[in-house]
């Protein structure tokens, strides 16, 4: 369960008094997500997302992903805004945490995607990227090729605890995936992390892209690689669905494109996005705290999917 800061009621209902949003009448630690703290709070008017960050979102970070939310949500993306106070205050510091009231969006994250719900979050995402091409703000990826040898070295020593001989099989990717990386492919900003939980469907309608945390500028591609990761396979990463990749693509091409050399760069792109979660999930294999309220996630799901796209090509 993703808790890692406890609000009190007394300072919860303190926080909702600065908004003009009723009283606290309700609030509950959210159960899935790894990186922040969540509740779902009900008030007297209503029902809102409140999001304590955590470890990986720095507070410096938080004007880029309010201006990112704002004009997605001017361009008719269904994406949650953050909402400001009566002083006109978005992010706030609670518990010692910096702080944001969200928007509540309907909808639930699915387990199991059809092709055609794959269709649909291609084609939202491909939306997205239309609504952002002129954008006049921008954030490196913290988590690109540059920055996985580090993240290597931070948990190489312990990646054999996970799987004996895990270790040399990241290090042989590693070093292949950056050599391979493209420089020369359409950059904007992505999503970066568009996971079937950070989408929010009611049948075969996305009514939320959330969790746009590790939004970024990079390769345009790369989130379709990122997607295709996430929704083409089950949840062990054992079982690809090649109907569900194929069609998470096409949808993005229904309404956005992709070029030959785009295209041609999607398994290597794919590879890397295995990289990027394999070890971020491996990091925090290691270093999670026993006593954290969180489900670690395994890093075995995406060395098996890395697997996957190095036997043959999935976009093929
Ligand atoms: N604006 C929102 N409206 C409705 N539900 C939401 C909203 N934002 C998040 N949720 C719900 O809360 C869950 C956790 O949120 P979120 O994915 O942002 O957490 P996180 O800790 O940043 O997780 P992770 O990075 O692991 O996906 C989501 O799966 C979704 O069910
Ligand atoms: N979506 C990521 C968590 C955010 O880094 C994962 O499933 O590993």
């Amino acid at each position: 369960m993703a808790v890692y800061t406890h609000v009190s009621a007394e300072s919860l209902a303190a926080f909702l008094s600065r908004y003009d949003v009723g009283a606290l009448v309700s609030a509950k630690g959210i159960a899935e997500g790894v990186e922040n703290s969540n509740y779902m709070v009900d008030t007297t008017q209503g029902r809102y997302f409140l999001t304590l960050y955590e470890k990986r979102v720095a507070s410096a970070d938080l004007p880029f992903f309010q201006a990112l939310l704002d004009r997605l949500a001017a361009a008719g993306c269904p994406v949650p805004r953050m909402l400001p106070d009566r002083t006109a205050t978005t992010i706030q510091t609670l518990a010692d945490r910096p702080a944001c009231l969200i928007e509540f969006l309907p909808g639930v994250s699915l387990s199991h995607p059809t092709p055609a719900q794959a269709h649909a979050v291609g084609a939202a995402m491909a939306d997205m990227h239309a609504a952002v091409a002129d954008a006049p703000f921008a954030r490196p990826n913290t988590l690109g090729p540059a920055d996985w040898q580090a993240l290597f070295a931070s948990c190489a020593d312990q990646l054999d605890t996970i799987e004996p001989g895990l270790r040399t099989r990241v290090d042989r990717s590693l070093t292949d995936i950056v050599a391979r990386w493209p420089s020369d492919l359409p950059r904007s900003i992505i999503h970066a992390d568009l996971f079937p939980d950070n989408v929010l469907m009611l049948d075969d309608s996305v009514t939320g892209l959330i969790d746009f945390y590790f939004a970024c500028t990079d390769i345009r591609a790369y989130d379709v690689a990122v997607m295709h990761t996430s929704w083409a396979f089950d949840a062990t990463g054992r079982r690809y669905d090649d109907a569900v990749g194929a069609a998470a693509v096409a949808g993005y091409c229904a309404r956005g494109r992709l070029s030959d050399a785009e295209r041609g760069a999607l398994p290597v792109l794919a590879r890397g996005a295995c990289l990027r979660f394999l070890l971020t999930r491996a990091y925090d294999w290691i270093h999670t705290p026993a006593d954290a309220l969180v489900t670690r996630k395994d890093p075995l799901a995406y060395r098996r999917r890395l697997d996957a796209y190095e036997e043959r090509n999935l976009f093929a």
